[in-house]
């Protein structure tokens, strides 16, 4: 039974799906690059494009709003413009992944875009103008050149995995290979190994990498996969009737996603390459869009896998491939993705249309999982990653969470009727940049070849076939007869040992190749050993030195911990003695607030005793002097009477006064009565009982001139407008007020009323105004 060592590809953390949290350190990661093609405009285009260069990493990007253009800027890794050829590209991207693959580093590079963008020409490109694919084999092939390992030599298990095996089994394997070749019919002759019906080429671009190990021998797999409406199909894989078969994703003992039983081609040379990839390029599906002739309808994923086995013996120019070597694996995932579409634009239906969703379902959930890993990151959370919501995501789970370098290329067709879903990739772009990938390490594995029907050298110690011994005979020197026989015997016995001396002579021969073969095997197995012993030693000197740092790391933080310590103590100290001030402080200030309190008390008896002798005081001088306002009051009472008693005497007595046309308010009803009884003997007439008097005449508007024939008389008088101060009241020289008011009634006629007043001093001083008369002044017109 066939008996190989298996090998799985560059061992890495076990991950849970769950969380992005790792071990690494932010220095072992770096971040999803991402750089943008710019197509150039197709010629039904309109002249303007949509996108504006800004430098060689930004770029604007206008768009109409509400029939206004705005324009949003993009920044990326670096930008190719239309003009920027296909190896430029080749150059700046895939080289540096090829210098990464050979070392045994993996990467993801895919192409992001709107349908018909130049994800597929920037990929694949054309048999003239070949892309990134092309160029990618070629510079491998021109690399590896005469440092390839005899096919078969390591083999695919179909599982991710490899097996190592003899050159003998190669061997038989190689021969398998060609008897098959010759029965299969050559029509029938398809991918694997001859195609020869298909001359499918590429102008090699002649570019290398130099090589690091040249005691190495490498081997080239490739395999095609396609993801079509979320199904995964093998593209190299025979079809089962019309149809391809579709696969399943498994994860390796690694965690490494891989699809089951795939088609893995070991490849000798570039050509052989060619022809493998465009034979699953025949079977990937491909269709015709409003946006697109050829346009792919589904993901497609060329997976380049080297293999390098290390420790090789040349002998005589020829390489030995030992029992035990290194052997190292890095893989490059190319993947054309397939386009963004908006079905309003494309108006699929039926098969495009469900093709169409599927790939926008696939590519949101790639959005999506790159939006959570990048919140994950950004807050250290956990959150669950929708890997398994697409056979897309799921089977690139590999690379966003475990090792390796993701890289992607936006390709951009800057017509504005692409703009609005370039924004949408754009933003997507701009996103992804800040998700962060751990960097792949390349890991060497010790393996043990070994052969399929095993047999250990043996060495054979004694049993070597015995000689014959020479017959001494015993006979006498005379007797002729005697001495004949014993010439026979010795004869005989001499043609035996003769006889099989050649078979002695041949086990000796094996017995020393066995030896020296044994030897060579025990020297080869010491060398291994010490290379075993010295990778051992380095790991251990490692981890020696590991250990001698971390104990230097401890010492210095015991060190610093014993600082903070006394730090610590010196704090508490002080803390303690400020405690001490604060409750001695604490102490005063009850002491001051307690004084405090005491003094208020003290203030307020006494000023409760100070307001009440001031109320008694008070008390006392309100009675006395309301007893002398009582009596002054009782005063004016009289001196009032009189003075009335004295007007009444001087209006009735003095004739003269009769004929005096004043006006005079009559005060009292003796003046009322006095006033009807000459109203039928005198014309009407009024004067003032004070002629003397000085009056307060009170405007305060200007009046209308009266015009009539009987005016009041003020012969002494004052005319202020405002009264605003006391003192124009209770100035000594005025005894009488006067307030003249003027309005015009219904008719328009004006009436003049004069309010006529005492002006009588208080005793504190000040004035009272009593109102004892009111004249008023009316003229009508005759015709009213
Ligand atoms: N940089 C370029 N220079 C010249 N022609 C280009 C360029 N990019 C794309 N094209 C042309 O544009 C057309 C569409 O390109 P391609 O098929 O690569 O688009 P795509 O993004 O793969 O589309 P889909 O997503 O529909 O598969 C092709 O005819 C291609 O030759």
């Amino acid at each position: 039974m066939f008996a190989a060592t298996k090998f799985t590809p560059t061992p890495r953390k076990l991950r849970r799906e769950k969380t992005t949290l790792s071990s690494n350190s932010d220095c072992d990661k770096e971040p999803v690059h991402v750089y943008c093609r710019l197509r150039p405009l197709s010629e039904n285009n309109e002249a303007t494009p949509c996108v504006k260069l800004l430098s060689h990493q930004e770029l604007s990007l206008m768009y109409e709003s509400k029939g206004i253009r705005k324009e949003i800027r993009y920044k990326f890794k670096h930008i190719f413009t239309a003009y920027s050829t296909q190896k430029e590209i080749f150059d700046h991207v895939a080289y540096p992944l090829l210098e990464d693959l050979m070392k045994g580093k993996n990467a993801l590079l895919f192409t992001y875009g709107v349908t018909g963008s130049g994800k597929t020409y920037t990929l694949t490109g054309e048999q003239n103008n070949p892309g990134i694919m092309p160029r990618c084999i070629d510079t491998i092939f021109n690399s590896v050149g005469e440092f390839q390992a005899p096919k078969f030599v390591i083999k695919s298990d179909k599982m991710n995995g490899f097996e190592v095996q003899t050159e003998d089994d190669a061997m038989q394997d190689r021969m398998t290979e060609v008897r098959a070749k010759s029965k299969t019919p050559k029509s029938a002759r398809k991918v694997n190994g001859d195609r020869l019906g298909d001359r499918f080429s590429y102008a090699n671009n002649g570019m290398k990498i130099p090589l690091l190990n040249e005691n190495s021998l490498y081997a080239v797999f490739v395999s095609y996969i396609e993801i079509y409406n979320n199904t995964v199909y093998d593209l190299l894989d025979e079809p089962t009737g019309k149809s391809l078969q579709n696969k399943i994703l498994r994860e390796d003992s690694q965690k490494n996603m891989y699809v089951n039983g795939v088609v893995e081609i070991e490849v000798k040379s570039a050509q052989e390459a060619f022809e493998i990839f465009n034979a699953g390029q025949k079977r990937k599906r491909m269709g015709c869009t409003a946006l697109n002739a050829e346009s792919s309808r589904s993901h497609s994923i060329f997976n380049i896998r080297v293999v390098q086995l290390e420790q090789i013996m040349w002998s005589n120019g020829k390489p030995t491939v030992p029992d035990r070597n290194l052997i190292t694996v890095g893989q490059l995932s190319l993947v054309d993705l397939a386009g963004s579409e908006r079905t309003s634009r494309t108006q699929n239906t039926g098969t495009r249309l469900k093709e169409a969703s599927s790939i926008n379902n696939s590519l949101m959930t790639l959005r999506t999982c790159f939006e959570i890993l990048r919140e994950n990151q950004r807050s250290k959370g956990n959150k669950m990653v929708p890997y398994r919501d697409s056979r897309l995501t799921y089977l690139f789970k590999s690379y966003f969470e475990g090792e390796g370098s993701v890289q992607m290329i936006v390709c951009v067709n800057p017509s504005f009727d692409d703009c609005d879903e370039n924004m949408h990739v754009m933003k997507f772009a701009e996103m992804s940049q800040d998700v962060k990938i751990v960097k792949s390490e390349s890991k060497n594995i010790m393996k043990k070849t070994i052969t399929r029907n095993q047999t250990p050298a043996k060495v054979k110690i004694g049993g070597f076939t015995i000689l014959p011994d020479i017959p001494i005979g015993k006979f006498d020197i005379e007797n002729i007869e005697e001495i004949g026989t014993y010439i026979e015997k010795v004869g005989r016995a001499l043609k035996q040992r003769k006889a099989k001396s050649k078979t002695v002579d041949k086990e000796i021969k094996e017995a020393s190749d066995d030896f020296r073969k044994r030897l060579v095997e025990l020297n080869q197995e010491s060398v291994l050993s010490k290379t075993e012993i010295r990778s051992f030693k380095q790991v251990i000197h490692k981890q020696r030195q590991k250990t001698q740092n971390l104990e230097i790391k401890i010492k210095d933080l015991e060190t610093v911990n014993a600082d903070q310590a006394s730090k610590n103590d010196e704090l508490q100290d002080v803390i303690r003695s400020l405690h001490n001030i604060i409750n001695e402080k604490d102490l005063k200030l009850n002491q001051n607030i307690l004084e405090k309190e005491k003094t208020k008390q003290k203030i307020a008896l006494a000023s409760e005793k100070m307001s009440q002798e001031l109320d008694a005081k008070l008390r006392k001088q309100r009675e006395h002097l309301n007893a002398a306002m009582k009596a002054k009051d009782v005063q004016l009472r009289k001196v009032r009477e009189i003075l009335n008693t004295e007007t009444i005497v001087a209006t009735v007595e003095t004739p003269a006064e009769t004929e005096n046309p004043l006006m005079q308010t009559p005060k009292s009803n003796i003046d009322h009565l006095h006033r009807r009884n000459m109203a039928s003997s005198t014309p009407r007439r009024r004067r003032s009982r004070s002629v003397g008097d000085v009056w307060l005449e009170h405007n305060s508007v200007k009046p209308v001139p009266l015009g009539t024939v009987l005016q009041p008389t003020m012969k002494k008088r004052k005319s202020v407008t405002k009264l605003t101060k006391a003192s124009d009241i209770t100035n000594v020289k005025q005894s009488k007020y006067c307030l003249l008011a003027q309005e015009q009634d219904i008719d328009g006629e004006v009436e003049t009323k004069l309010y006529k007043a005492d002006i009588v001093p208080t005793c504190g001083g000040g004035a009272q105004v009593i109102f004892n008369d009111v004249e008023r002044l009316r003229q009508e017109s005759p015709t009213s």
